[in-house]
């Protein structure tokens, strides 16, 4: 493709050679780079990718898209300049790949809480309305049936085209996608165009990153400046200000306090296999039943109904497939003993998360809630007092244990947690090791007690400083189920 034609409409300054040229590819990492690449050079967290321009001319690159000035280039070499790359990148991505998401319907999902949950009970109801779906999120993406694995919510924009290019090119009619606020904050989402965008809720979480929640919440409300159709929990403290700084041309409002709301949820009736609640919608009153508990579902579920119904999916439909959806990996996944306890894993890593799955689980616990958790290490360190209240408010016993410590000092990280703890009148005991942690709980565990393993739900990786070991919850619970008598 003609470089110029890439940066159609695009300002830029040529500061070397000639943009007449013929690019046979674009790359974001000099690692990558092939013959004729053009390499977008981008200033991260860690180091900048002007740096690496030599490198990517080494591998083949015959251009540069900057945004700083860059000296002792070979003169063959184009060099374009840009205000800003990361911006730029995501425009000619989506050039390149020939517009991918206009040929699809798409549905993109923020909020702290709830996104992944919500694109796998969408994909339930657009495929029981006989639609192929795509996912991309958190623990896989997917194309129809087809699994390919993820290594971040959001992927960076040139990825994410090429992604929308290759579910189209396999007939996907729909594709739901988890849109973080790290992407909309670094523009991986910036020239998709989405149909439906939802909003689920915001608290506090990755402010090691946006530093206030009202950046957080900037980064959130982008995403109603690019959809079509806004759907916004409006039960939510945030969910008003995304309609009234949005620029969706409709919105639809879901809730279950606020019965003004499009999609009002009403008697809830809650246990360990799930939630049957009544909806009302355009003046009719409908039944819907959920294989996952909790009132965060029902959330989750009205987000999911909202999206669909505003692309035209009749209602039947919609309560088929969540109904069909039978529960999600990772996500208050239950797992009961011949000893008759349940041990709960849930990714709950975040307080509101925590909270939730706490307060559910008290509406059908029966003994005692004994809580394992821990914090992620080089994630924002205010959550983890808060968390460990929660812990303590919501539970008769607590292990305080690892999450993925990545390169902090676990004990650390647990102390922090500790400081929340000590403020209620929670029992706890402190063990770094998850395993150990894990096998502490079950083997206290009685008949009736409620388990809950959070923050690592899907995860079968532990990430210990530069190492990344095999674990993963749900095993550790079914082994150990082996060993007992
Ligand atoms: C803050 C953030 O999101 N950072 C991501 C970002 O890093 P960065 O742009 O700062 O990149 P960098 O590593 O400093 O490198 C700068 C440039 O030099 C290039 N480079 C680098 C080395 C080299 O040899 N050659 C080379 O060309 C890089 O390709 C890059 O273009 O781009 C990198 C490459 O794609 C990502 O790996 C990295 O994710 C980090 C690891 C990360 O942990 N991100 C998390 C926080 C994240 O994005 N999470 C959200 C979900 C959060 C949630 O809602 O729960 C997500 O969407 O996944
Ligand atoms: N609507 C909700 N409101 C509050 N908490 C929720 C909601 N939905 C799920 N949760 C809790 O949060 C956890 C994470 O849910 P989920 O994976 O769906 O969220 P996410 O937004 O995709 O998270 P991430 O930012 O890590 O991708 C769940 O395991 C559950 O404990
Ligand atoms: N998307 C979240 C996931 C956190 C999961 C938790 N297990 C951890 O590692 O902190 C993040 O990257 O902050
Ligand atoms: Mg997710």
């Amino acid at each position: 493709m003609k470089l110029q034609g890439l940066l159609k409409n695009i300002d830029y300054e040529v500061l070397q050679g000639n943009d007449n040229i013929n690019i046979s590819n674009i790359q974001y990492d000099s690692r990558k780079v092939t013959d004729n690449s053009l390499f977008v050079c981008i200033k991260g967290f860690k180091v900048d990718g002007h740096d690496y321009a030599e490198k990517a001319i080494a591998n083949g690159a015959k251009a540069l898209l900057v945004e700083d000035n860059i000296e002792r280039i070979d003169k063959d070499i184009t060099i374009l300049k840009v205000e800003d790359t990361r911006k730029v990148i995501a425009f000619i991505a989506e050039r390149y790949y020939n517009h991918p998401s206009d040929k699809f319907r798409l549905i993109g999902v923020t909020g702290t809480n709830g996104k992944t949950s919500i694109t796998y009970l969408t994909k339930s109801i657009i495929e029981e309305f006989d639609k192929k779906t795509g996912i991309i999120g958190t623990i896989e993406n997917r194309i129809g049936n087809k699994v390919l694995k993820a290594s971040r919510t959001t992927p960076e924009s040139l990825d994410l085209q090429e992604l929308f290019y290759n579910m189209f090119q396999e007939n996907v009619n729909a594709v739901v996608m988890e849109v973080s606020s790290h992407s909309l904050a670094l523009h991986r989402v910036d020239a998709s165009r989405f149909d439906v965008g939802i909003y689920t809720n915001l608290t506090l979480d990755h402010l090691d990153f946006h530093k206030t929640m009202e950046n957080y919440r900037d980064a959130k409300l982008k995403l109603f400046k690019m959809c079509e159709i806004g759907v916004i929990n409006i039960d939510d403290k945030y969910g008003p200000y995304m309609i009234e700084n949005g620029t969706c041309k409709r919105y639809l409002t879901y809730g279950i306090e606020n019965e003004k709301a499009d999609l009002n949820a009403a008697d809830l009736n809650i246990d360990l296999n799930g939630v049957t609640f009544n909806v009302v919608y355009e003046g009719e009153t409908h039944q819907v039943s959920l294989n996952t508990p909790g009132k965060f579902s029902v959330y989750n579920a009205l987000a999911s109904m909202g999206a669909c119904l505003a692309l035209g999916v009749p209602m039947d439909v919609v309560i088929r497939g969540l109904k069909k959806n039978k529960g999600i990996r990772g996500r208050f996944q239950s797992f009961t003993s011949d000893k008759g306890y349940t041990v709960i894993v849930d990714y709950a890593h975040a307080p509101d998360g925590l909270l939730n799955v706490l307060q559910s689980m008290k509406e059908f616990a029966k003994a005692r809630i004994i809580t394992v958790f821990g914090c992620g290490g080089d994630r924002d360190t205010s959550k983890r007092p808060v968390m460990g209240e929660i812990a303590g408010n919501n539970s008769d016993f607590c292990v305080i244990t690892s999450d993925n410590p990545r390169t902090e000092d676990p004990v650390s990280i647990i102390n922090e947690v500790e400081i929340g703890m000590k403020k209620t009148e929670c029992e706890y005991v402190k063990i770094p090791d998850r395993l150990e942690g894990i096998q502490k709980a079950l083997s206290m565990a009685q008949k009736g007690d409620l388990i809950l393993i959070a923050g690592k739900g899907h995860e079968d990786y532990q990430i210990l400083h530069d190492k990344v070991i095999h674990f993963d919850d749900a095993e550790v619970v079914l082994n150990y189920f082996m060993t007992e008598e």
